[in-house]
This record gives C-alpha cells, sequence and structure tokens, in this order.
C-alpha cells in the first residue's frame, strides 16, 4: 500500500528563464506529486477474526511463559442428558445478579452467577461468598472432567445469560488463588454463544489491542472447552452481547482453587 504525498522536486529541465514584474527568476520548482513507500509498520492490517469449531486440541500462541492452548469437545455432554442437566440447573441453582464495583456502587452484572466453592472468591469488582453447598450435577459433572482430563477442580461459576443482552466483557481467569497458568474448564448448556479470544500485546500498556490475534469459539449445548497453558496469562476472553435473540444459556467455569496463595 502507498501513501500519496505532495513533495517538492526541482525541475530537470533547463529552464528558459522566466521574467516576471521585470525581474529574472532563473530557478523554476514544479510542485508535483509523487508516491513514497511508507514503513511497513504504518500499514499493518488488524489480524482477521478466525473461527475455531473442530474438536480436538488448538494451540492459539506461544510466548516466553509457554504454550497457550484450548481443547474442544462438543459431544461432551449427549443433547438428551445436556436437555435435562440445562433445565435442572436452571430451575435449581440460587441464581444471583452480584454488583460489581469496579464500574460503580450500583453496576450489576449483565447476567446471573452463583460460586461454588469451600473458599471465597475475589475478580474484578466482585466478592463471592464461599459457598460448600454444591449440587449434586455440579459434583458429578466436576468428578467426570476431573477424571477424564486428569485435572484437580475444586470450585465451579455458574453463569446463566438469560438473553443475548447478558454477557461477560473481556478478562482473564488469573487471581492469584488458581495458581499460575490456572487451567479452566467450561461446559455450556443451552442455546449456543460466541466465546472470543484476543491475545494480550507484549506492551500492552497504552491498551491497543488492534493488532491482536482473535479467536471466535461458538459454544454450543453440552460443549466442553479447556483453556490450558498460558492462556489465562496472554489471552482474554468474554461472550460478547448479540444483536439478535438468544434463549437462556448456561455456562459452568470450574477452576482449581489454591487458598493459601
Ligand atoms: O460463559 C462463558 O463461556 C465464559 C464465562 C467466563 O469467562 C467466566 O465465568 O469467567
Ligand atoms: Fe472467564
Amino acid at each position: 500500500m502507498f501513501i500519496y504525498r505532495p513533495t517538492d522536486v526541482p525541475s530537470t529541465h533547463k529552464s528558459a528563464s522566466i521574467s516576471w514584474a521585470g525581474k529574472q527568476t532563473d530557478t523554476v520548482v514544479n510542485k508535483s506529486l509523487s508516491f513514497q513507500n511508507v514503513p511497513p509498520q504504518d500499514l499493518k492490517e488488524p489480524p482477521k477474526l478466525k473461527y475455531l469449531r473442530e474438536n480436538g486440541e488448538h494451540i492459539l500462541g506461544s510466548t516466553d511463559r509457554g504454550c497457550s492452548k484450548v481443547i474442544l469437545n462438543a459431544n461432551f455432554i449427549p443433547s438428551n442428558d445436556a436437555d435435562w442437566m440445562f433445565e435442572t440447573l436452571l430451575n435449581e441453582i440460587q441464581w444471583k445478579q452480584q454488583k460489581n464495583l469496579k464500574y460503580g456502587p450500583d453496576y450489576k452484572e449483565p447476567r446471573l452467577t452463583e460460586w461454588f466453592s469451600n473458599h471465597p472468591y475475589h475478580y474484578s469488582g466482585v466478592e463471592q461468598a464461599f459457598n460448600p453447598h454444591w449440587h449434586p450435577l455440579l459434583t458429578a459433572l466436576c468428578d467426570r472432567i476431573n477424571q477424564e482430563y486428569r485435572l484437580h477442580f475444586n470450585a465451579v461459576l455458574a453463569n446463566c445469560y438469560r438473553d443475548g443482552h447478558d454477557s461477560v466483557d473481556w478478562h482473564t481467569d488469573s487471581e492469584p488463588a488458581l495458581g499460575n497458568c490456572p487451567p479452566i474448564a467450561s461446559l455450556s448448556f443451552g442455546d449456543t454463544r460466541n466465546f472470543d479470544l484476543r491475545e494480550i500485546p507484549a506492551t500492552v500498556a497504552n491498551g491497543d489491542f488492534t493488532y491482536s490475534q482473535q479467536f471466535r469459539i461458538p459454544l454450543s449445548h453440552g460443549t466442553l472447552l479447556l483453556m490450558l497453558g498460558a492462556t489465562q496469562h496472554d489471552w482474554q476472553h468474554r461472550v460478547p452481547k448479540e444483536y439478535h435473540d438468544r434463549k437462556p444459556r448456561i455456562n459452568l467455569t470450574f477452576r482449581t482453587m489454591h487458598p493459601s496463595r
């Protein structure tokens, strides 16, 4: 790509002397226009949003912290089981709308949540009290994920998105209590919603994500997504609001709490 800039170019012609108001002028300068090549960094195109839809492991990227990757399993819960699980969780969890003090004293999160763990959880302006009263279905799902993927989850944040206006903004799940490079398992039920990931630039100081790699993963009924390696340090994620109607969706994010940290 080129950028158009006018430049002063001395005439290469042996110009005839020009007389103006009785005076001779010897130098003729042509105001001409030329195209100059501009250094590539000014012209970088923002990377295109890439969709991840295939089951299996996807490497997002790698930094000195290590590799960031996700594992997608859209068949983790067959749809007939996912149907009754969704209804059970929708009806039997004590959903509440939390305040998020990061955005002001009266700001309420645009979704409903409930936290299950022997420990309280504090994340970006929200305080979830400890709640050891796990729903038996959550215990069963946590045990199954721990066994199949050899993980040690002991906490779950349940999210309910009532419609397309509910969302969660860009964030990482990297609170100190989750330890270094925490694995997170996310299990979805109900309507499909987009799950976006964007790379945190090495120089994040100005908060400019224009040139960050970005992935979009549509998460459907019964889908398990594991976020592993350095994903919580090097990538942010969100569930954006939708312009079209969406039916309710429940998402369970399983985490490992290390209370001593
Ligand atoms: O709903 C989702 O898929 C993501 C939820 C999430 O990022 C969170 O609870 O931290
Ligand atoms: Fe998250």
